[in-house]
């Protein structure tokens, strides 16, 4: 195995083996705590431009199969795991991890000790990153990581370039697709939606001329004010299409009712994030993947109320808005990987489609 190692901006740096693409990557570091889905997590593209860290110490136990992709392309730059199992067992297994990181350019550490890892972004906050193969002095090395240009790009990345059809006989709903997971995508197929799925660019006239029933707007990489067309086109549609956002999409609704978000210190990312439903009255367990938040004030003054905050931290998890059929939450109700406890979220939606058909007949 080749030596590697990780190399931060702050000149901290860890050295393990190398393991998928005989590449060097930089990205910006971050760790996620679930101690399953390590598929579903590395292809996650809001994950696009990251060097993930999976805090479980034994990765790659049960292969990769055709079935828990969340992405056809993974877009992080990079993983890290304290043990790569080099001999994946499982009745799902198509090929190791390894092997899949490889096929796919992604340079993957392992031996690393990332408990301390983790503990020092945890003090020093998410920073950016090199997994490299070269070991030219620290300060070179720390130098080049520190000069790497912020990523600005990755939503126009990982989002589709036209659109879609999934045919459904259901509720005509329009998917912003931000860097879409896939599961989204098969919750509302469950849901027998008929879906265009569109890019992230897609204007509120092209929207509207679909006639859809409802919006939904996905997750997706990187800082929400990045990402321009979207508040516009949410603005134009917001009363005339009920809508539901979800982690990058919330954060979108969000700013395009005057609201303001924020980037968090460490982020969350995991499958064990409890938030609290106040509308619901009730406790859930979510699967979580982002580095910014609303700023909780700056709901003051807009039309927006909390709906549901994390548990955690007491950051903003959910929100609607006061007076149009628009919701949002922060977390995964999809899940993949992690709980399904909030799949309900989906059904809500559908059900606020038809509640607001109600009310426009009753006054037609
Ligand atoms: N999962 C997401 O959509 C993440 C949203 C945004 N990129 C963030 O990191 O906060």
């Amino acid at each position: 195995m080749t030596k590697r190692q990780l190399v931060l901006e702050d000149g901290a740096t860890f050295e393990g083996s190398g393991f998928g693409a005989d590449t060097d990557s930089t990205g910006e570091v971050v760790f996620n705590t679930g101690m399953t889905g390590y598929q579903e997590a590395l292809t996650n593209p809001s994950g696009c431009g990251q060097i993930v860290t999976m805090t479980y110490p034994l990765i790659g136990n049960c292969g990769i199969n055709r079935d828990d992709f969340e992405t056809v392309t993974p877009f992080i730059h990079g993983l890290v795991v304290k043990e790569i199992s080099e001999h994946p067992s499982n009745f799902r297994s198509d090929e190791s991890l390894h092997d899949y990181l490889k096929a796919n350019d992604i340079p993957g550490i392992s031996g690393i000790d990332t408990r301390k890892l983790t503990k020092h972004i945890r003090k020093y906050g998410t920073m950016k990153a090199m997994v490299t193969d070269t070991f030219h002095p620290t300060e070179k090395l720390t130098e080049m990581v520190k000069n790497m240009p912020d990523q600005t790009d990755q939503v126009k990345t990982t989002s589709t370039v036209k659109p879609y059809v999934v045919p459904g006989r259901g509720k005509r709903i329009v998917l912003m697709d931000l860097g879409m997971k896939h599961s989204i995508l098969r919750e509302l197929t469950k849901r027998n939606c008929h879906i265009t799925v569109v890019p992230y660019d897609y204007s509120a006239e092209n929207i509207l001329r679909l006639k859809p029933d409802g919006i939904m707007l996905t997750n997706g990489p990187g800082n929400p004010k990045n990402v321009t067309g979207p508040v516009a086109m949410i603005k134009s549609v917001l009363g005339k299409i009920p809508l539901f956002g979800v982690c990058l999409g919330h954060q979108l609704f969000a700013l395009a009712c005057g609201a303001d978000t924020e980037k968090m210190a460490l982020g969350h990312r995991g499958a064990n994030q409890p938030v609290k439903d106040m509308e619901k009255n009730k406790t859930f367990m979510t699967s979580q993947n982002h580095s910014y938040a609303i700023v909780h004030e700056s709901l003051t003054g807009t039309e927006l109320e909390l709906t549901q905050f994390s548990l955690n931290d007491n950051s903003v998890e959910g929100i609607r808005h006061k007076k149009y059929p628009a919701f949002s939450v922060q977390y995964h109700p999809e899940g993949s990987p992690g709980p399904e406890d909030t799949l309900h979220l989906f059904d809500d939606f559908i059900q606020m489609i038809s509640e607001s058909k109600q009310k426009e007949n009753a006054y037609a």
